[in-house]
């Protein structure tokens, strides 16, 4: 049976991140995320949302067989108890492929990894946490200045 692995922040759910864990779960038999913890998201501003909220939320999505949070300090823990065929990463996550697949080689970790594609936009779709929270932090804004 084969495995993907997916990973991400997951702070505010949306249909993008469902096109990727879609995609990804195309990939193999099976997928399991690893959510990041907030103690690694640091290229990015903190999640609202607590670790173990975001893992729950994930793993309650249908193309999801297993969510877990990740390791605290080392990245490659999880992969090498999951032992994946492939790793999917989302397509603008800034991780390079050819760095990780050099890291996973080093560690002695055969897992060949992928890229995922974008969902396209349709309509008003908001596809990006960021952009929820802009778009709520604005709302919020204008109430506030007409009251
Ligand atoms: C192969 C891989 C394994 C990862 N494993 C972990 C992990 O064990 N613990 C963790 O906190 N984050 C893990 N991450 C998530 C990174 O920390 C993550 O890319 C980043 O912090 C979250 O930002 P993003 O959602 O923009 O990708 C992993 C990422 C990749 C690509
Ligand atoms: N619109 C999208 N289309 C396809 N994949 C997406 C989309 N948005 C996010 N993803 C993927 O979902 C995974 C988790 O994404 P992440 O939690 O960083 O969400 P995000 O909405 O991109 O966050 P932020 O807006 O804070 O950067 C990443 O691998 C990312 O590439």
């Amino acid at each position: 049976m084969s495995t993907v692995i997916a990973q991400g922040t997951f702070d505010l759910l949306h249909p993008g991140h469902l096109h990727y864990l879609r995609e990804a779960a195309t990939m193999g038999d099976s997928l399991v995320v690893i959510v990041a913890r907030r103690s690694n998201v640091t290229h990015k501003p903190d999640p609202v949302v607590p670790d173990a909220q975001r893992r729950e939320m994930v793993a309650a999505l249908d193309p999801v067989d297993d969510a877990i949070l990740g390791h605290e300090t080392d990245i490659f823990v999880p992969i090498e108890r999951i032992e994946p065929s492939v790793i999917v990463l989302g397509y603008d996550q800034h991780h390079d492929e050819a760095d990780l697949e050099a890291a996973l080689v080093e560690r002695g970790i055969d897992c060949r990894v992928e890229r995922a594609s974008p969902r396209e936009h349709h309509d008003d779709e908001l596809l990006s946490t960021g952009d929820i929270v802009d778009r709520i932090l604005d709302r919020r804004k204008s109430t506030a200045e007409s009251e």
